[in-house]
């Protein structure tokens, strides 16, 4: 079967800023992703480059075997932009008009209300919404066309807890069609409940790319600390070349080392540091695993 979309080694700088390099991502039909990464990591700019709002310098896009272009042009793509603005004086119901009357094929309006969730507030003028209840009003456009393809800039950096689960919850009913879906967050709780697979990016590059469970497993190792006397300059290199050690912090003699085998680590360790002290190995969540793997670490040291 034909990708949904694929990115082939998409590159794109602002001046100086290498704000992707080298992304490639593929995605099959009804497959729901995450692009999960902290500020600045380039989601926003790789989604631009998927809905061809942007040029890559490098690279390629292909939405269903299309340009991204072309599958714009065909309403094969929905779109929800961070901060798209809305038509203030407009009613909900007149701007799902509106856009409808944009595609070739849209659904009726009141079933994109409906399954927006924007039903209730149909007949409110948009400037007079919350900005979670816009954010909800911006995904009812992005289903007008009832494309096969979503893709989402942080949909709910606006809502609130209900906001959130209602969302959700209309998401989740979209999905179930067997719809494609690309959403970018920073909350790792929405990339673990609602996606199937995790795209995690840093300074522009893809970290790491699986199923949730997947990632998680690959990141969420353990952590080994220790007191490290006589360390002197080259300790920290040699710790990270442990067994079983991804990544070595060394700070006045104390020790962290993220583990994928903390056995072999611990095993290591006191082969080469016979003397190490006061050991400690804590297993680390999904969180703090999410926080080493987009901390501002050596290029290469968690791949
Ligand atoms: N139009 C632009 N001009 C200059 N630099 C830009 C532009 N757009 C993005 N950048 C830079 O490119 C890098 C990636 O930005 P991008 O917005 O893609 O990240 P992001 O992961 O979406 O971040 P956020 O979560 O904050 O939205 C950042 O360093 C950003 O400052």
């Amino acid at each position: 079967m034909a990708d949904a979309f694929s990115l082939e080694g998409l590159v794109k700088r602002f001046g100086d800023v290498l704000a992707v390099e080298d992304v490639s991502v593929r995605v099959a039909p009804g497959e729901v992703v995450a692009l999960l990464g902290p500020n600045g990591a380039g989601k926003s700019t790789t989604i631009d480059m998927l809905l061809g709002l942007t040029r890559p310098d490098a690279g390629q896009v292909r939405v269903a075997g299309l340009s991204a272009a072309e599958a714009m042009d065909r309403g094969m793509v929905g779109a929800m932009a961070q901060n798209g603005t809305l038509l203030r004086d407009a009613t909900v119901a007149e701007l799902v008009g509106l856009f409808a009357s944009l595609h070739r094929n849209p659904l009726p309006i009141r079933e994109v209300l409906k399954r927006a969730g924007v039903t209730e507030y149909a007949n409110r003028r948009c400037g007079k919404l919350s900005g979670g209840e816009q954010q909800r009003v911006r995904f009812a456009l992005a289903l007008v066309g009832d494309p096969d393809l979503l893709v989402l800039d942080e949909p709910t950096a606006a809502m609130d807890v209900d906001g959130r689960r209602r969302f959700w919850a209309s998401m989740r009913e979209y999905t179930e069609t067997g719809r494609t879906v690309l959403f970018a967050t920073h909350y790792l709780a929405e990339a673990e409940d609602y996606a199937d697979r995790v795209v995690l990016m840093r300074h522009g590059r893809v970290v790491a790319d699986g199923p949730v469970g997947e990632v998680r497993a690959a990141v969420a190792g353990r952590v080994l600390r220790a007191v490290i006397p006589n360390a002197t300059r080259d300790t920290e290199a040699a710790l990270a070349t442990l067994p079983g050690v991804s990544r070595a912090v060394l700070r006045a003699g104390h020790a962290e080392l993220s583990c994928a085998d903390s056995d072999a680590a611990i095993r290591g360790l006191l082969r080469e540091f016979p003397l190490a002290a006061n050991i400690e190995i804590t297993a680390v969540g999904l969180e703090e695993a999410f926080i080493a793997l987009t901390a501002d670490v050596e290029e290469g040291a968690l791949r």
